[in-house]
């Protein structure tokens, strides 16, 4: 896929649905009991995946272009799959689902593609084990496939080293199952769509900072969930409003939620030109339009709290950065090199190869910005958001890039190039 600089973006864009949200829609539709309805879910490769794995559990999900349904079947409903679970390339239903399946009263075996047997898995076979299920890394080393031997299990306190969204909610999921309370605490607020949607379908949870507990064996009612837009997505709207000059554009239906608003902040900080209009909710989801003007941004500082909330943005953030006047600095970003690529020597090595002047840290990176930047050709390493990130950095350079393996946009967001290239 081939990008030249495009015209100003002008009217409006709606995002497709959030694709964490998504995931927790079918998955809770699966252990609740009666129908949940999914209105505006994202049928991207990942959250299909998920599907397929509670259809292999006996779970009756029907899929129509308007709504999904799923047919739950409660909390102990699910059955032995009689084949390996595939995650794909989805980290989300990996973990997740083995939350679940450590509850279990039979034993599974789940895996995925070649960048989800790479991804570290240990930070859920700890406090899995702990709670009495036996979870076993196939391959030794601590990453997919996994075998899970499900039990009755103990609720546990853990202390997550790091703030995952992913872990937590493995564990809360896990804490269904359990005879007495689960909590979790983590370094930094993670997103919160579990502990909202499993409060809407009727789980007793408490937040208290960094730290969310749940009671056990909660009778769990199927629900309606409209999904809002995937601000992840947006991300890259707002990036390419920014940069192009001319650019005036409305994302309609963005979630914002407080958990995930951080590139909002960011933005603002950089000198973004960003009106949130419409806020409304959508069940428990916070929800607005953004009105994007093209602006003159300068560099930063992206670090500690707000980094888990603009986690998958930190790639588009780094293409604003390289783009805008001044140095932007990225610190206590090291999850970014166990995401579907090491995302932090993927951006280093393509944004050089755009001519910016950018180094790699421990943790992050030093983006010296405002050197005008040129076209290169380009790997995805199957990676979307890399893909994203560089076909918007392509509309911006001077010159052709070219994204190879460009496809690997359908995990998260089919159609894009056609919504980015279509004004
Ligand atoms: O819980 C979720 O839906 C997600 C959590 C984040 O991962 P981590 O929990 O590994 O940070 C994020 O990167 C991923 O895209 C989706
Ligand atoms: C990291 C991501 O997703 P997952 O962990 O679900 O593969 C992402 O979408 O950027």
């Amino acid at each position: 896929m081939k990008f030249k600089k495009i015209n100003a973006l002008r009217g409006e864009v709606t995002i497709p649905g959030d694709k964490s949200i998504s995931h927790r829609a079918v998955m809770l539709g699966a252990i609740s009991e009666g129908t949940t309805r999914i209105t505006n879910f994202l049928r991207g490769a990942d959250c299909l995946s998920t599907i397929a794995c509670f259809r292999k559990m006996g779970i009756d999900i029907e899929e129509s272009p308007d709504q999904i349904l799923v047919h739950g079947k409660g909390l102990h409903g699910l059955q032995a799959p009689a084949d390996i679970l595939d995650a794909g390339n989805s980290g989300t239903t990996t973990r997740l689902i083995s939350g679940i399946l450590a509850g279990q009263s039979f034993e599974s075996t789940l895996t995925g593609d070649a960048s989800i047997q790479k991804r570290p898995m240990k930070r859920i076979i700890t406090p899995l084990t702990m709670m009495g299920a036996d979870v076993e890394s196939l391959s030794g080393d601590g990453c997919a496939p996994l075998r899970i031997r499900g039990s009755h299990l103990k609720g546990i306190d853990y202390h997550s080293p790091v703030a995952s969204a992913q872990v937590k909610s493995c564990i809360l999921l896990a804490g269904l199952y359990t005879d007495s309370v689960t909590s979790v605490t983590e370094p930094y607020v993670s997103r919160d769509h579990s502990e909202r949607m499993l409060s809407s379908f009727g789980a007793a949870l408490k937040t208290d900072g960094c730290t969310v507990s749940i009671q056990p064996e909660p009778r769990l009612m199927g629900q309606e969930v409209a999904v809002p837009g995937d601000i992840s997505s947006a991300a890259y709207f707002i990036a390419a409003a920014l940069l192009v000059p001319g650019s005036e554009l409305l994302i309609k239906n963005v979630g914002i939620n407080p958990t995930r608003d951080g590139i909002l902040r960011i933005c603002r900080r950089m000198g973004a030109d960003i009106t949130i209009l419409n806020r409304r909710e959508h069940g428990r989801e916070p929800v607005a339009d953004l009105l994007v003007k093209h602006s003159p941004l300068k560099g930063t500082v992206i670090e500690g709290a707000v980094i888990p909330t603009l986690i998958d943005e930190l790639p588009i953030l780094a293409v604003m950065a390289a783009f805008a006047e001044g140095s932007t600095v990225i610190r206590d970003a090291q999850e970014l090199k166990v995401k579907e690529s090491n995302r932090l020597d993927i951006l280093v090595h393509h944004l050089s190869a755009m001519g910016a002047d950018i180094t790699g840290t421990e943790d992050g990176m030093v983006i010296n910005g405002g050197r005008p930047l040129h076209g290169a050709v380009l790997e995805s390493h199957l990676d979307h958001r890399i893909a994203m990130s560089f076909a918007v950095a392509g509309i911006a350079a001077q010159g052709e890039t070219e994204i190879l393996q460009a496809d690997c946009v359908d995990i998260s967001y089919p159609g894009f190039y056609r919504d980015l290239l279509k004004r």
